[in-house]
């Protein structure tokens, strides 16, 4: 049975009937570890110390404060540019968290990119972005399109700026190297050409799989992520 893939509708939904058994911070925290679960299986401290984590002002952008921390804790050196803070209580007690856990925030995105760092997290815009990109993630995404081909890009849930149901329309988005699908890929995935693509958040009931008509896979024992590609 194959694995579904879901619209921009359909992700909105499901996230909504998972607030119904969870806190948006349990669900942040499991997306989160998930997504260090695949980024370990690829690049390691030997060959990856070096993390430039990209947060956006939505939950893309928390599921990238919480996965700083998690490897910061891990033993990677990460920095976070974070340019367009929440307010919201949870996004100000990741800051602090990030703060507590020595992961620094950058005031700027930094000038020599490639040669400071080793990796990029892309969770800028996740299932909820709309066409066409805003200030100042225009300028920000252009810059890591610019350097994709030099440092590998990791994105969770979409890469940033693509449609979520066309995939990179018109190369305005970010192309990662690594995909981490969350709950189920988005229909945009199906156009990825990147080397990995992981589907972590193992959120999903039999019952809510019926309610909204989607194929679930089997996670491998133990694992928090399962390799599509
Ligand atoms: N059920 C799930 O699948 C889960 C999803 N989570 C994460 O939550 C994400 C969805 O989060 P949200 O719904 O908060 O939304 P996003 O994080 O996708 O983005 C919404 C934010 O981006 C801004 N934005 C949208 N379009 C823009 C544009 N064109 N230019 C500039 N800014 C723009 C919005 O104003 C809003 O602040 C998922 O992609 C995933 O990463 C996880 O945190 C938890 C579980
Ligand atoms: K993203």
């Amino acid at each position: 049975m194959s694995i579904s893939y879901i619209n921009q509708q359909k992700a909105k939904l499901i996230d909504l009937a998972l607030f119904e058994f969870f806190s948006v911070e349990t669900l942040v925290e499991l997306a989160a570890l998930a997504c260090v679960s695949a980024i370990k299986k690829v690049y390691s401290t030997n060959t990856h110390p070096r993390i430039l984590a990209i947060a956006g002002p939505g939950n893309n952008g928390a599921d990238t404060l919480v996965a700083s921390r998690h490897l910061k804790q891990s033993g990677y050196n990460v920095e976070i540019f974070y340019p367009k803070r929440n307010k919201k209580e949870m996004f100000q007690n990741y800051v602090k968290q990030n703060i507590e856990y020595e992961v620094p925030f950058l005031e700027q995105l930094p000038q020599q990119i490639e040669n400071n760092f080793d990796l990029i997290i892309d969770g800028i815009f996740g299932f909820s972005f709309q066409p066409p990109i805003r200030k100042p993630f225009d300028t920000i995404i252009n810059k890591i399109k610019d350097i994709s081909e030099n440092v590998p890009v990791v994105s969770i849930d979409i890469g940033s700026g693509q449609d979520v149901e066309k995939g990179n329309l018109n190369n305005l988005g970010i192309e990662p190297e690594t995909l981490i699908s969350l709950t189920l890929p988005k229909e945009g995935s199906k156009f990825f050409t990147g080397k990995h693509h992981f589907l972590g958040g193992n959120f999903l009931t039999k019952s809510l799989a019926k309610q909204f008509d989607v194929n679930i896979p089997q996670f491998p024992q133990g694992e928090m992520v399962i390799k599509l590609k």
